[in-house]
């Protein structure tokens, strides 16, 4: 069986960056035929990321837009962005290219002949639309994936009746302008005090007095998150819909449900409060679990440990280990998904607390697509 010719679109981005990295770090370009695209430098030198050989052909960058180039892919993955798959699939299915195609981009996911792809939580439902002819898999939204590779495992068990998702979103979230942007912001709130921090008898009421006239100066940096990050935080994420959700609270419900493949009185409710944070790269969230009855919390935590999920870092519901494992500066940068303050909440024995923290660029964009590229290879094995 000759190797599969997978077209990459975005790889140099922030999400495509990290795709990459994965793919290098799991030897995945041994065993794939690469062909690299670009929206802005077609023609340029193909990257030659570790375990790449390129032959003439591929050495160089396609054009991202070249439908004849892209249907000479049997796969294509893009981390490009939603305009791109809007612009570029429609055009390329009509010209009859039957390949697959992987996207990190939200445009496709609730198409009815997509799957939305976590195979750790869904290999069945991608198993059976491979089966099935489905040539569409879409990464879920990152709040979404994550959350489910949280307590998954309570949704496979049917214990779940609904969940409230109170986030804290990073700005990774928002793209690399934001991550530089908050970290801008911090810098001038640092900046506009440092004779003060100098002096341990200053006084703090007048350091945040400075602090809050520096965020609010026209000089603090918002030109991308639209108002001041650094030191506070946005209780809106994406934009607002007709029902007052906002875009990225949507996407919580209907997502979850097309993941798990619940339709009709299957449906389970999830809904909350989407709010951007000053962390980097990981979403936390706290999360209230409608139990459809009492279940000891002994047996959900022997549920969750006892998934074959290894990347579940169950973190004992204690102060110094949630405090050194359940944070985003434990997690980023790594695979783990750690989920803690287990605990029955005072409104009744079904009500069930949770914290989860996860990358946001792994399992919550770049990793379920490389994972879904490894499952096309099987099939097509
Ligand atoms: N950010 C996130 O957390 C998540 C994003 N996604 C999806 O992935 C898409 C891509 O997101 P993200 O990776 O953040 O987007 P980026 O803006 O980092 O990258 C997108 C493209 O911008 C072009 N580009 C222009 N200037 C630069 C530069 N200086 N450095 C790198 N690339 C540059 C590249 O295209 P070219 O090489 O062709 O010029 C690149 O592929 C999003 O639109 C979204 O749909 C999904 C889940 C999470
Ligand atoms: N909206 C997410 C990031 C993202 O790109 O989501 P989606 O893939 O659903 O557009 C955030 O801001 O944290």
């Amino acid at each position: 069986m000759s190797q599969l010719k997978v077209g990459l679109v975005g790889w140099r981005g922030m999400v495509g960056s990290v795709l990459m990295q994965r793919m290098v770090e799991e030897n995945d370009f041994a065993n794939i035929t690469p062909i690299f695209f670009s929206t802005s430098n077609a023609g340029g030198d193909a990257p030659t990321f570790e375990g790449i050989k390129h032959t003439e052909a591929s050495a160089k960058l396609k054009d991202a837009h070249d439908i004849e180039a892209l249907s000479n892919c049997d796969v294509i993955i893009t981390c490009q962005g939603g305009d791109y798959t809007t612009a570029v699939h429609g055009p390329l299915r009509d010209s009859g290219w039957t390949g697959y195609w992987v996207d990190a981009a939200s445009s496709l996911r609730m198409e009815d002949n997509s799957v939305i792809v976590l195979d750790p939580v869904n290999r069945s439902v991608i198993d059976s639309a491979l089966q099935n002819g489905t040539k569409d898999f879409i990464g879920g939204n990152c709040t979404v994936s994550l959350m489910l590779m949280a307590i998954g495992e309570l949704f496979n068990r049917g214990w779940v009746e609904w969940v409230s998702a109170m986030t804290y979103q990073a700005a990774s979230g928002s793209g690399a302008n934001n991550m530089r942007e908050l970290i801008s912001g911090m810098g001038m709130l640092r900046d506009a005090v440092a004779d003060e921090l100098a002096d341990p008898a200053s006084a703090i009421l007048a350091i945040d007095k400075k602090i809050a006239e520096t965020q609010r100066s026209g000089d603090f940096p918002t030109q991308y998150f639209g108002v001041p990050l650094a030191g506070s935080l946005i209780p809106y994420i994406d934009s607002q819909l007709e029902n007052k959700q906002s875009r990225e609270e949507w996407k919580g419900g209907v997502e979850t449900n097309k993941i798990l493949n619940n339709e009709g009185d299957s449906i389970i409710p999830i809904d909350g409060l989407c709010v951007r944070v000053g962390s980097m790269r990981c979403h936390a969230q706290g999360l209230t679990i409608k139990l459809k009855k009492d279940i000891p919390l002994e047996e959900i935590e022997a549920a969750l440990k006892n998934s074959g999920n290894q990347w579940l870092d169950l973190v004992e519901d204690d102060k110094e280990a949630t405090m050194q494992r359940l944070t985003p500066v434990a997690v980023t940068g790594t695979l783990t998904v750690a989920l803690g303050r287990l605990r029955k909440l005072n409104m009744g024995p079904e009500y069930l607390g949770a914290f989860t923290v996860g990358d946001q660029l792994l399992w919550g964009a770049a990793e379920p697509l490389r994972r879904m590229l490894n499952i096309i290879q099987q099939s097509n094995a």
